[in-house]
């Protein structure tokens, strides 16, 4: 495969404050009678940037999406695209295309006249339209199936004909709503990194509207992950999983543990938290002050479970194996603290055999070391 997903490491304007936006929306609200869907929602995505719109039904995705395609005017706030104020301007005339699912390809055309469509739309001459068509058989791999028509291809066939429709006009922006909705696990998988490699290989930006944290996490440069018709955290998947900035954006994205308590003792490196129970946990980069309520929310890889006390430990909580699922790479293990609250580590499984096997209601040990998660307002 030629590209490295979406770890480019090279390719970050986000972090460059000379880099210019490219679509920005500023103060966007839109409301549908009384009910506000986007609300007074400011965002900024480059140039050649594969972005993911995230989160769960209703949050106003696919409504932020489609007033960027223009089917939708917003009620307050603007959207500019390339510095240009995109208010009035008709969906046709935005560089800018929706791909819409497989399904809404046309049935009785074949693959290279359901391409070709929206060229012949727009009067372009025939000969031009033959090589484009060609080109995008070609970038899609499809140059065998011009001649059949939909029902005759796979699902992820159909699904790189409606790519390859929706990019044969060349758009400078491609926005997909739920694109691998349609597919199976395994086809959305393969389907996922074609897509990378696509957008790569044509220099477009894309924004795409997911619900499926994994999706997202995979293909984008970087994720705006909303609840409510607002933004509640923009960055890199590597950051939106390793240090979310509010209880909500680390409980949608991934498994998390959450141990809340006050905190108790403040040093220039660590914190100290008192549990509910008087269980007490040290922790690093904590900005909360003295007497705050917090949360520690540490994924369940960054959690060791072990049958004694691990000697090196500085956070060490007893409890009892409650459940053990054997994922086949993993072993997922559920500890009930003796204060009650369940603890979920993960372990990889690589080596064959486990050198400390645990089983059910064995007494356990649940450690992790004081950077191994975030300290967040409760
Ligand atoms: N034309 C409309 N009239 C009234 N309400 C609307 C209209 N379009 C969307 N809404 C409401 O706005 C909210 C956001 O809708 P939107 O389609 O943006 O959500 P979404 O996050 O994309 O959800 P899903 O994943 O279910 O598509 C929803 O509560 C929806 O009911």
């Amino acid at each position: 495969m030629k590209s490295l997903g979406s770890i480019r490491r090279d390719f970050a304007p986000w972090n460059d404050p000379k880099a210019k936006p490219y679509i920005q929306f500023d103060g966007v609200t839109k409301r549908f009678g009384d009910f506000t869907a986007v609300n007074s929602l400011s965002l900024t995505i480059f140039e050649r940037e594969f972005f993911a719109l995230l989160g769960a039904s209703g949050c106003g995705k696919s409504t932020l999406l489609r007033m960027l395609a223009g089917f939708e005017e917003p009620t307050a706030g603007r959207i500019l695209l390339d510095g240009q104020d995109l208010r009035g301007i008709p969906p046709y005339r935005r560089p800018v295309n929706m791909m819409f699912q497989s399904y809404a390809l046309f049935p009785h055309m074949t693959v290279e006249n359901n391409i070709a469509f929206g060229l012949k739309q727009e009067g372009m001459p025939k000969l031009d339209i033959e090589k484009r068509v060609a080109d995008m058989l070609k970038l899609v791999k499809l140059e065998q199936f011009a001649k059949r028509k939909p029902h005759q291809l796979s699902g992820g066939q159909r699904q790189r004909v409606a790519l390859a429709r929706s990019v044969a006009k060349r758009p400078k922006v491609l926005l997909l709503d739920e694109p691998l909705g349609a597919l199976d696990k395994k086809l959305r998988e393969e389907t996922q990194f074609e897509l990378m490699d696509l957008q790569q290989e044509l220099g477009l930006t894309f924004v795409v509207v997911t619900h499926d944290q994994e999706e997202a996490m995979t293909m984008a440069d970087r994720i705006a992950i909303m609840d409510k018709g607002e933004v509640m955290q923009v960055a890199t998947p590597a950051e939106v999983y390793e240090a979310p900035t509010s209880r909500f954006v680390a409980h949608f994205v991934g498994n998390v543990n959450m141990f809340e308590g006050k905190v108790a003792e403040r040093t220039d490196k660590t914190t100290r938290i008192t549990g509910a129970t008087g269980a007490q946990i040290v922790v690093e980069n904590g900005a909360a002050a003295t007497g705050a309520d917090i949360i520690f929310a540490v994924r369940p890889e960054k959690i060791r479970v072990s049958s004694k006390k691990p000697a090196d430990a500085v956070n060490a909580l007893e409890g009892e194996v409650y459940d053990i699922a054997y994922l086949g790479d993993m072993t997922v293990y559920h500890v009930r603290l003796d204060d009650g609250q369940i603890v979920r580590a993960s372990a990889l499984n690589a080596a064959r055999v486990t050198e400390d096997p645990l089983t059910w209601n064995d007494r356990a040990w649940v450690s992790f070391r004081p950077d191994a998660g975030v300290v967040l307002a409760r």
